[in-house]
């Protein structure tokens, strides 16, 4: 495809057209208008003759080092910041060189799927993605999501590695699933994915919002900043008809986000008990689940939706919103929403001990998600409530303590171990989450500190296996020495409840 095509598609001016962009404009040897592109790159190493290639200062290097590289590997175009250095390749020079790079793949990937919708928020966006998948499936459509659980089509799941993937290989994967005739897809936004613009430039049709807590704060600063990244999504990434699913729960989160969506001019659809558009009267928990009274356009309807906890109702409305105000069919998604399947490792009923105690692994990893785990799992519990959990290393340090007060307050049993310790000393991290967790245990070793639990429990006691949730691995170390550990909390349960199980 040639460069003055996508160019003009993508509404970025090159030298010698016509059309001037303030963002974004090129310079360089010749116009550009006639080079055949072959692909995109954000990764030096991946370069092919004709690509152009992403130059982004990063966290950890500077990509602008490899334009060099890059152009030797035979980059035709380079999209980078005015003053990076560019020679024997066309400059395509913008302020933002991410997001000037996402408009330009976006031409060259697509066309991409009819229906796209995003989820953004702290807790909840691989619940909701998988639920409104589930829901579109259920009404006859050809769904998929992209996620924390890697891209699920109908025919198979394969692991991205990140929640939300980078710009080449998330407009690639859009494109391919479009190819396999999936129309209605639903991705996770993540706010480190956000503020990298690393899905941009596809129309995407409606965008919600689950809530709004502590997480990120080493990668993002402060709260402000975080939910500055998540704005975008409303702000900038979602189409101008847009609609705007909003959860009504998150206090004074929600009134921002209400107001980013109305400055943008979106169809706002807000879910909750003070929803507007799809309320929630009742809640009552069942045995197995919960029915729900809501109410939408005037009536109201009760639902019996097989999942446990108030977070999963809050996830399971949200995705309702997504598939209405994106023109789902009311009786079909209520009908959905009682045959909504449990989503992997978000409060899985991993095993049954000998004594009868049922063992859940919850994917809670933030102290927000520990407390709605528990408050999930408490309606359950006549015993005790043990639950077992630790903190990521490398990651937000400031939610450790916060995590392991509530978890001691709200459990009966606590049991502090390791998650992911990555370059840190596990120990160091358990101290930081043990610091405010009176009477917590601490059993280092992961699956010693399962079958602790698993033991302990008796026939009224229920166990909660907090943190990893779908993850396989433990992950030990960081750059050339990180090694993943093979790790499944819900084999690990099911070997501590097996008769004679053995830690060992
Ligand atoms: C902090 C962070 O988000 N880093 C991600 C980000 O890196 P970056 O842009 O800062 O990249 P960098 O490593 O400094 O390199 C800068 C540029 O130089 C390029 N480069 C680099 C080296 C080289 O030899 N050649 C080269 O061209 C890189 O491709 C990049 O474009 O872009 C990279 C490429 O897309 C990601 O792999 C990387 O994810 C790292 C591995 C990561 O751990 N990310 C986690 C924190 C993350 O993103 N998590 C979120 C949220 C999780 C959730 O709450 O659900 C997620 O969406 O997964
Ligand atoms: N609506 C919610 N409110 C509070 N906590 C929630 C909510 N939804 C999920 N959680 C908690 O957060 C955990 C992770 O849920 P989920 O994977 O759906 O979120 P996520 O936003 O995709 O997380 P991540 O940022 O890691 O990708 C759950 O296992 C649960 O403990
Ligand atoms: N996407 C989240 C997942 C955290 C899961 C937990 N197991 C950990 O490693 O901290 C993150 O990267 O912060
Ligand atoms: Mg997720």
């Amino acid at each position: 495809m040639k460069l003055g095509k996508i160019a003009q598609a993508a509404g970025i001016s090159l030298p010698g057209s016509a059309m001037p962009t303030p963002a974004a404009s090129a310079s360089g040897p010749q116009s550009g208008a006639d080079i055949e592109i072959t692909g995109f790159a954000i990764d030096h190493r991946k370069v092919a003759p004709g690509t152009v290639f992403g130059a982004f200062q990063g966290a950890v290097v500077n990509g602008e080092d490899y334009i060099a590289a890059a152009i030797a590997s035979g980059a035709s175009a380079i999209v980078a910041r005015p003053e990076a250095s560019v020679e024997g390749a066309l400059h395509i020079a913008s302020d933002i060189p991410r997001r000037t790079f996402a408009a330009l793949a976006a031409q060259f990937f697509g066309p991409f799927p009819k229906t796209i919708v995003a989820v953004t928020g702290t807790n909840g966006k691989t619940s909701t993605v998988e639920m409104t998948r589930q829901l579109w499936r259920m009404a006859g459509e050809r769904a998929a999501s992209i996620g924390t659980l890697g891209v699920t089509t109908p025919d198979e799941s394969v692991s991205t590695g990140l929640t939300t993937p980078d710009i080449v290989t998330f407009l690639s994967n859009m494109s391919g699933l479009a190819r396999e005739g999936v129309t209605h897809v639903a991705y996770e936004a993540s706010s480190h994915g956000l503020s990298q613009y690393r899905n941009e430039g596809i129309s995407v049709s409606a965008a919600a919002f689950t809530n709004f807590t502590r997480d990120h704060l080493d990668y993002h600063g402060d709260m402000d900043d975080y939910f500055a990244a998540k704005m975008r999504l409303f702000d900038e990434v979602v189409a101008d008809d847009a609609a705007a699913i909003i959860w009504t729960g998150a206090g004074e989160w929600t009134d921002r986000v209400i107001d980013h969506a109305k400055r943008r001019g979106l169809r706002l659809f807000t879910v909750g008990d003070h929803g507007t558009s799809l309320r929630l009267v009742s809640r009552t928990p069942t045995q197995l689940g919960q029915t729900l009274e809501i109410e939408y356009e005037g009536q109201k309807r009760m639902i019996n939706l097989p999942l446990i906890g108030a977070y999963q109702a809050e996830n399971a409305l949200v995705s309702a919103g997504l598939v209405l105000a994106t023109g789902g069919d009311a009786a079909m998604v209520f009908d959905g929403l009682a045959r909504l399947q449990p989503v992997r490792g978000r409060l899985e009923r991993a095993a049954i001990t000998q004594t009868g105690a049922p063992v859940y692994v919850d994917y809670a990893h933030t102290p927000d998600a520990i407390e709605a785990a528990i408050a999930a799992l408490r309606p359950h519990v006549s015993g005790r409530l043990i639950t077992v959990f630790g903190a990521g290393g490398d990651r937000d340090h400031g939610k450790r303590a916060e995590m392991g007060r509530i978890a001691a307050e709200k459990s009966d049993i606590a049991i502090v171990t390791d998650d992911n310790p990555r370059s840190e000393d596990p120990a160091a991290i358990r101290a930081e989450v043990l610091r405010d967790a009176p009477g917590a245990r601490e059993i280092g070793d992961r699956r010693e500190a399962i079958f602790a639990a698993v033991s302990e429990a008796g026939r009224d006691d229920i166990v909660l296996i907090a943190g990893k949730g779908h993850e396989q691995g433990q992950i030990i170390g960081s750059g050339d020495t990180m090694r993943i550990l093979q790790f499944d909390d819900v084999t690990v349960a099911r070997e501590a409840a097996s008769p004679g199980a053995k830690a060992q």
